[in-house]
């Protein structure tokens, strides 16, 4: 299910095209890294992937040593993954193809000494949004405590002692099988703790999300888990600055951004957002993004004159992670599965609040006051007696 005619990635185009001298340089000045920080990885691991076709790669995003606090460190694994089966197969078959995957990259991550493990956006089935039909596809969508998925990842979680992050497509059955895009998160002794549920829905492109879920009601919950505190940001609202800011508000020191995107329309926005989120935010950010190309048995239309067609155009993966002080890991492969695996020293978070003072000097009660109902209204009475230029300096006091 993955696709040969595009590039691997543009960190191997990059490492490929320059001298060792030359590469270490673009690593300090274009991510931040002021060594490789690579983690090692146990040889045994490095064979199990290569044979069931997954790239693995660790880095390490040490802190500086503190007096008062020990280090708070905690592996992260991030899994980005293809489809398994055609999407014409029977449902459960293309659901137990993906488990099977996930399994293996999930027990390769214990291996190494992982976690908590995060999920691309939607990871246990194709992204069928494109095609707006109702059937088959809505029978993907299942119970957030007791769901096949949600089963499954249980049963993995007491296994490895490991937080799993799972984004499924959930379906309220006590509510009129109201049909949501959530984030569950479940600890490490197999417990669903709570649940995220997608707040921006995109409507762009073959994006035809709206058609089959809800905007999320579940505001920008902080799960207070044994390795640390974590939020999901998931995807579309990595576009959205505020929704970043309200995890970081809460107390988040992880935020992942499972993700689903493809190329030509977002890959060039895709480096950015995530880190400007952690620099912004003093958090860590983790950007997973499915991979591969997907067709679908009937033909749909993108509504842009073009002719009618059945792929959804190539998920480009590039999964990455980065640090609060804006240092980031080369990106995942565009083509393949892959676990990349961050060790994350959590006190770096406060150590960049301190050195940058971001959290400290932005001022919430300025964006608050503008942001206020009583601004609001008064700006609409600004504009219907000036026209729509009205300045916003017009709205206060
Ligand atoms: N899944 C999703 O929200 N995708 C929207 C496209 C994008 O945000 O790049």
């Amino acid at each position: 299910m993955t696709s040969t005619s595009e590039l691997e990635s543009i960190d191997t185009l990059v490492s490929r095209s320059l001298s060792d001298s030359d590469l270490e340089e673009f690593n300090r000045i274009y991510y931040g890294r002021k060594d490789k920080h690579s983690l090692a990885i146990k040889t045994e691991n490095i064979e199990y992937a290569e044979k069931n076709n997954f790239e693995i790669a660790a880095y390490d995003f040490p802190a500086q040593k503190e007096e008062c606090r020990s280090p708070r460190i905690v592996r992260v694994g991030i899994i980005q993954n293809s489809i398994a089966t055609p999407t014409d197969k029977p449902i459960n078959e293309q659901r137990q193809g993906i488990f099977n995957k996930i399994r293996n990259i999930i027990d390769t991550a214990a291996a190494e000494g992982v976690n908590i493990v995060c999920l691309q956006e939607a990871w246990g089935m194709p992204f069928f949004f494109c095609t707006r039909e109702k059937l088959p596809w809505c029978e993907f969508a299942e119970s957030a405590t007791e769901g096949e998925s949600v089963q499954f990842l249980k049963s993995l979680a007491v296994k490895h002692g490991m937080v799993i992050v799972s984004p499924i497509l959930e379906r309220d059955d006590a509510h009129g099988d109201t049909i949501w895009n959530t984030a569950i998160v479940i600890d490490e002794c197999g417990k669903v703790i709570g649940k995220h549920r997608k707040n921006h829905i995109p409507r762009v492109g073959d994006f035809n999300e709206s058609t089959y879920y809800l905007e999320g009601n579940s505001g920008h919950p902080v799960f207070g888990t044994k390795f640390g505190k974590i939020a999901i940001n998931i995807c579309y609202g990595r576009h959205h600055p505020l929704n970043w800011l309200m995890f970081g508000l809460n107390g988040a020191e992880i935020v992942f951004n499972p993700s689903a995107t493809v190329s030509g329309l977002s890959e060039h926005l895709w480096g950015v957002e995530a880190r400007n989120a952690a620099i912004a935010n003093s958090y860590f950010t983790c950007a997973i993004n499915r991979v591969g190309t997907e067709k679908f048995p009937n033909e749909f239309t993108s509504g842009d004159g073009k002719p009618a067609h059945k792929d959804f155009g190539h998920f480009y993966g590039s999964s990455y992670v980065t640090a609060p002080d804006g240092s980031r890991t080369p990106g995942l492969s565009r083509i393949k599965d892959g676990l990349l695996i961050a060790q994350l020293d959590l006190n770096l978070c406060r150590q960049i609040k301190d050195k940058w003072g971001f959290t400290m000097t932005q001022r919430l009660d300025l964006y608050a006051n503008s942001l206020s109902t009583k601004n609001f209204d008064q700006m609409k009475m600004q504009q219907q007696k000036f026209g729509p230029n009205v300045s916003t300096r017009n709205m206060l006091p």
